[in-house]
């Protein structure tokens, strides 16, 4: 492991490291925040819960450092982020032309169709291999949330629908919600997982649902006026199998806002804080 970057920022410090990643057969780059309460010298030093973060179409572990401002809200609460890559990366690695599969476009799943199940295994990164290495690290208290945004919403809501008490709390901004029934998921899900769409519905947060063990509630805030709303994300396919399921959803849709970074770092914040609440509780 080598860290790679690292900058003060508000009191804490914003690392990024390259780890080896066994799940995924490459090396990954890793964006961690280490709020000032994890240094030994704060007054309120001790173990800090994480919140993981998960990006979407395109990004690298850079986007939601650079651009999200999660850091400051991080260090009022005292949260460790972990924002890692959104695929395996390298020469190696399998990729495709479009921006919407391969290399930046893991989807969080599986996958089982050559020549994509050699390195995409994002859902065991995502879910064991990336804790295990993370909180092997003493400052991490045990405690967990997870959040993200499009392709990463879409992987928050599905790991956390299917890993019942391994997190305290999980949002979502503009979700991917039911990506078996939409072109980014169609496309992704037949190439990584193929032909058969009951093995899809593993991976599809409307799906999940009616099935869920453990009703953790969801936060979901959605842009008004985001052009991926109609043809992509399609939050009232979440809210209509809450409502069937009884799984508490506090759906926002916020007038105005696109699917940007800017529509992130306007509520990054309040999300930070609803994680922050769940994270202090006692297990
Ligand atoms: N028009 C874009 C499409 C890609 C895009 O919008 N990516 C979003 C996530 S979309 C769903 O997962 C994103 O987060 N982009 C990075 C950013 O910093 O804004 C294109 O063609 O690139």
């Amino acid at each position: 492991m080598e860290r790679i970057e690292h900058h003060a920022s508000f009191g804490g410090w914003q690392d990024v490291y390259r780890h080896r990643s066994e799940v995924l057969d490459c090396d990954m780059e890793v964006g961690v925040y280490f709020p000032p309460q994890a240094d030994p010298g704060h007054p309120d030093h001790g173990p800090c819960p994480v919140l993981y973060w998960l990006s979407g179409l395109t990004c690298s572990a850079q986007n939601f450092i650079t651009k999200a401002g999660a850091q400051r809200h991080a260090a009022e609460h005292g949260l460790i982020l972990v924002a890692p890559d959104t695929s395996p990366r390298g020469d190696a690695v399998a990729d495709a032309e479009g921006y919407d599969l391969g290399q930046g476009a893991g989807f969080y799943v599986n996958a089982t169709q050559a020549p994509w199940d050699a390195h995409y295994r994002m859902y065991d990164y995502i879910v064991d291999e990336l804790p295990a290495w993370v909180e092997a690290d003493p400052v991490a208290s045990g405690a967990r949330a997870i959040s993200g945004h499009s392709m990463g919403g879409h992987g928050a809501l599905v790991i956390a629908l299917r890993n019942p008490g391994r997190y305290r709390s999980v949002s979502a901004f503009s979700p991917i919600v039911a990506p078996s029934r939409v072109p980014w998921g169609e496309k992704a899900f037949g190439a990584y997982l193929g032909a058969d769409r009951d093995a899809w519905a593993a991976y599809d947060a409307v799906a999940l649902v009616a099935g869920a063990e453990e009703r953790l509630p969801l936060l979901v805030d959605q842009g008004g006026d985001d052009e991926f709303l109609s043809g992509q994300l399609k939050p009232e396919l979440l809210q209509a199998a809450c409502d069937a399921a009884g799984h508490p959803l506090t759906l926002r849709l916020q007038p105005g806002y696109d699917h940007s970074y800017y529509f992130i770092a306007s509520f990054i914040g309040e999300h930070i804080a609803h994680h922050a609440r769940a994270l202090r509780r006692k297990a």
